[in-house]
């Protein structure tokens, strides 16, 4: 079907694995057992780092995925790997159906000149130039025109909070006004695909909350397609369509942020969640009923597809028949039985 969201990225297979001979002893350890685990241990055994263990997973166009695990796990590795800052030991990643693992060098600068963008937790800003310039420097790169790229930076500028600070140097920025203009730097050339690693995990709470938001409304006005990663479960479940959780270097689980909270798959990723008031959280989806001839009481509380299970909890306390759930056009969707709403929360008490 034609509305099939379209891949903007599909990983399979992807191994990075460090240390000498790398290139060799991953087919070879492959070649011996079946099993990623197993070949992984071999690998361990002769010393070598299997920093990311058989990776797969697809990102769909405009989707916000986030990979989160502790540290060491393996996350900047694999977004290294898939931005091809590091050339991947084995296995295909696909950025729009183009296998980057075997694009040329030549190849690769247009990619990231034109089409990848990149934002890392310690990015270095050019101290001499101001923030205008800074922010424009992606565009000079490409050839474009000094007064043409200026008008083009302002406007990210103005998108990212920083109108009227285009002149300041970066030394006269506090840490988040910074960010602000990495973040602008990135989004200038219209990437299509975002790379995003721990961007805000410097800066304080208050600050940190405020650019999440930003860059919620400047996903939501530019639909790029973007990789984020976060070690904070708030962070993740606050940005994320969906989520995968690196352990080992392995992905042990991708879902929505309901789903992570309301069905770990065993107590690496419960551990996560378990500090997390679970029903700011997850969404009514992961309780609604779809599908022919739905049934549904009298009363209807309003309930929309996108409301947390709290919220909905709120609506539906006093009934006790399911209810409709609509988009938020009012069309019907599915229905929820308030008793379903009530036990996935009661979840969090066990
Ligand atoms: N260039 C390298 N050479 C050797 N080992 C490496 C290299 N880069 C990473 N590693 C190892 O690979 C593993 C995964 O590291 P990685 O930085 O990807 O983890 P991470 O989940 O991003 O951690 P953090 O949250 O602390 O940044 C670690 O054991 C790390 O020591």
């Amino acid at each position: 079907m034609s509305d099939k969201p379209q891949a903007a990225i599909t990983c399979q297979n992807v191994w990075q694995v460090f240390g000498p001979n790398a290139d060799s002893a991953l087919p070879e350890a492959l070649s011996v057992h079946s099993e990623p685990e197993a070949a992984a241990a071999a690998l361990r055994e002769k010393g070598l780092i299997p920093a990311v263990q058989d990776v797969n997973f697809e990102v769909t166009e405009g989707e916000l995925f986030v990979i989160m695990g502790l540290s060491g796990s393996g996350k900047s590795t694999l977004i290294r790997c898939i931005s091809h800052l590091l050339h991947a030991t084995h296995g295909e990643i696909r950025i729009d159906g183009e296998n980057i693992v075997e694009a040329t060098p030549a190849r690769l600068i247009e990619l990231r000149r034109n089409k990848l963008g990149m934002v890392f937790q310690h990015f270095g800003l050019f101290p001499h130039m101001s923030v205008a310039d800074n922010v424009a420097y992606p565009l000079r790169v490409q050839g474009m025109k000094r007064k043409a790229r200026l008008e083009k930076a302002q406007k990210v500028i103005e998108l990212v909070g920083l109108g009227g600070r285009e002149k300041h140097y970066p030394r006269e920025l506090s840490g988040g006004q910074r960010q602000r203009v990495g973040i602008a730097r990135s989004l200038v050339t219209d990437c299509s695909v975002w790379f995003l690693d721990e961007p805000f995990s410097a800066l304080d709470p208050l600050i940190r909350r405020q650019l999440q938001d930003e860059f919620l409304q400047i996903q939501a006005e530019l639909k790029t397609t973007i990789v984020f990663i976060t070690h904070d479960i708030n962070e993740a479940l606050k940005l994320a369509d969906r989520i995968a959780i690196m352990r080992d270097g392995k992905i042990v689980q991708i879902g929505t942020p309901s789903d992570i909270v309301l069905n770990p798959v065993d107590d690496y990723v419960r551990e996560f969640s378990k500090d997390v008031a679970k029903g700011q959280h997850a969404r009514l989806t992961s309780v609604m009923q779809t599908g022919e001839g739905l049934v549904y009481g009298a009363d209807d509380p309003g309930l929309r597809i996108d409301m947390t299970l709290d919220a909905a909890l709120a609506r539906c306390m006093d009934l006790y028949e399911p209810v409709p759930v609509r988009a938020n056009d009012g069309t019907l969707l599915g229905v929820v039985n308030p008793a379903d709403l009530a036990a996935a929360l009661h979840v969090e008490a066990g």
